[in-house]
């Protein structure tokens, strides 16, 4: 039983009650839920055992736990998410060919899920400030098949510069005290005190000031939270209401599980009812908060680019654009597989950076000076004479049916993965896609039987 800080203790008892704050601190010495999701953008959704309990409320989720090795979740087919913070992607109801940005982005669940609801059509941009975290959203989103995100790793305050009133949808999913952690990660306890409640606070105010700055007129937030604290989550809200034009909204969701905000604890704005928490006492899975609002049309808009940009020194475009004699050396590999729509054009769409083909989701990006991991898909590497295809690119072919297969046996899938060549009875040469239970898992090159492994070595086990 993990012991709670007494001051955690007597602030929950004054604001549930006696008899709720108990049900809630019993509730923290429960097991705390799995889950994982389907990647509805991927063709394969077979498991090898059918998962049995759907998470009320979130399309193809389930509760049970799904291995870092096992195929499905190798093959970017399922993501292992704990079932109330698949929520607030869910609220943020993006739509094919918007502009959405995730602030507070890494390891990337909720940019996947909202990945899933763009199809490949539109911008996500999805931003971590740490770096070491961005790496892990870079693979997620890679493994997801995502075509359309530019991920980055800047302050929000920079990503403001850039982009002045430019999307339509923004999810702050902020850094928090993680009160509703606690029975998953109970060294969440340790650090808990209401003078890191408020820190958390100011720190969610600043992101959320340069999070308005890139909401174009009329566009949408969504603000969430894993921690109970009032301060945090319908004290920000109203905090919000006061110091912008935006307008709170209701929340759509599917299920009982789910309470409503509290406007007693902040400014009594009647509006906070419309906010959501889930209690683990409802047995849906751990604390959140969410909050959805609107902005004003009236927003005065600024400049496209702040003048602090302009200052910096415009990068000159390379030549960018395929040759036709690159264009011959792609198609030799891309030809011999069946390619989804977002990368159907790719002779027009790619352009070349440093030997390396992809299709950008945002053109440009270079004179925005920021830290860009990824813009589009990497669809492979030049060499001398060949084009050598990426990892990125098996994920995006596991969109579709593909016939250039060569399925692994559980044996060979653990060698594949540790970066091994494997021997093959198949006849075919050439790359091919490979996979084990049918989940695709990236490339291999056969010659005279042998698979050679092209496995990225960043992610080999
Ligand atoms: C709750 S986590 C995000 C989880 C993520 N949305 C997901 O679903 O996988 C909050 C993230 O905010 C990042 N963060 C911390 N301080 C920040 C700041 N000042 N500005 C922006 N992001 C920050 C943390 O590194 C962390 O990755």
């Amino acid at each position: 039983m993990p012991k709670l800080p007494e001051d955690f203790k007597e602030k929950y008892t004054r604001l549930l009650g006696k008899s709720r704050a108990q049900q809630f601190f019993n509730s923290i010495n429960d097991s705390p839920k799995s889950a994982f999701r389907f990647n509805s953008l991927k063709e394969n959704h077979c498991l090898s055992s059918d998962p049995k309990k759907e998470v009320s409320g979130i399309p193809q989720a389930y509760y049970g736990k799904i291995s870092g090795q096992d195929p499905a979740w190798v093959s970017g087919a399922v993501y292992s998410q704990e079932p109330t913070a698949m929520f607030p992607a869910l609220f943020v109801e993006a739509r094919p060919g918007q502009k959405v940005l995730d602030l507070c982005a890494a390891p990337g669940g909720k940019s996947t899920a909202i990945s899933e609801q763009l199809k490949g059509e539109g911008l996500l941009v999805a931003n971590e400030i740490s770096h070491t975290r961005a790496k892990v959203l870079r693979e997620n989103l890679e493994r997801w098949g995502t075509t359309n995100s530019l991920i980055v790793s800047e302050k929000p305050e920079k990503l403001a510069q850039c982009f002045p009133h430019y999307f339509d949808k923004i999810l702050v999913d902020a850094p928090c005290s993680g009160e509703g952690m606690f029975r998953k990660n109970p060294q969440a306890i340790k650090y808990w005190s209401q003078n890191y409640v408020l820190l958390c606070q100011e720190r969610q105010k600043e992101i959320l000031n340069a999070a308005i700055q890139m909401l174009k007129p009329e566009g949408e937030l969504v603000y969430s939270t894993c921690t109970y604290s009032p301060e945090e989550n319908e004290q920000i809200v109203s905090w919000l209401t006061q110091k912008f034009n935006l307008t709170i909204m209701p929340i759509a969701v599917k299920t009982h599980a789910i309470a409503h905000g509290h406007p007693e604890w902040a400014d009594n704005n009647p509006d906070l009812i419309k906010t959501v928490r889930f209690w683990p006492t409802a047995e849906l899975g751990e604390g959140q908060f969410a909050a959805k609002l609107k902005l004003s049309p009236n927003v005065v808009v600024q400049a496209k680019i702040s003048p602090n940009q302009k200052k910096k020194k415009k990068i000159r475009p390379q030549k960018e654009a395929l040759t036709k004699s690159e264009i011959q050396l792609i198609a030799e590999v891309l030809d011999k597989f069946s390619l989804p729509a977002a990368i159907k054009n790719w002779r027009l769409n790619s352009r070349v950076r440093n030997n390396h083909v992809f299709i950008p989701a945002l053109s440009d990006s270079a004179n925005l000076h920021l830290q860009i991991l990824a813009n589009g898909v990497e669809l492979g590497v030049l060499k001398k004479n060949r084009f050598e295809p990426g990892h990125q690119l098996a994920m995006v072919l596991a969109e579709q049916k593909q016939n250039r297969v060569v399925e692994l046996s559980r044996e060979s899938y653990l060698k594949y993965l540790h970066g091994e060549t494997l021997r093959t009875q198949a006849n075919e040469t050439g790359f091919v896609l490979v996979s084990c239970q049918n989940f695709i898992l990236g490339f291999g090159k056969i010659s005279n039987h042998i698979i050679k492994n092209y496995y990225p070595k960043g992610l080999r086990v």
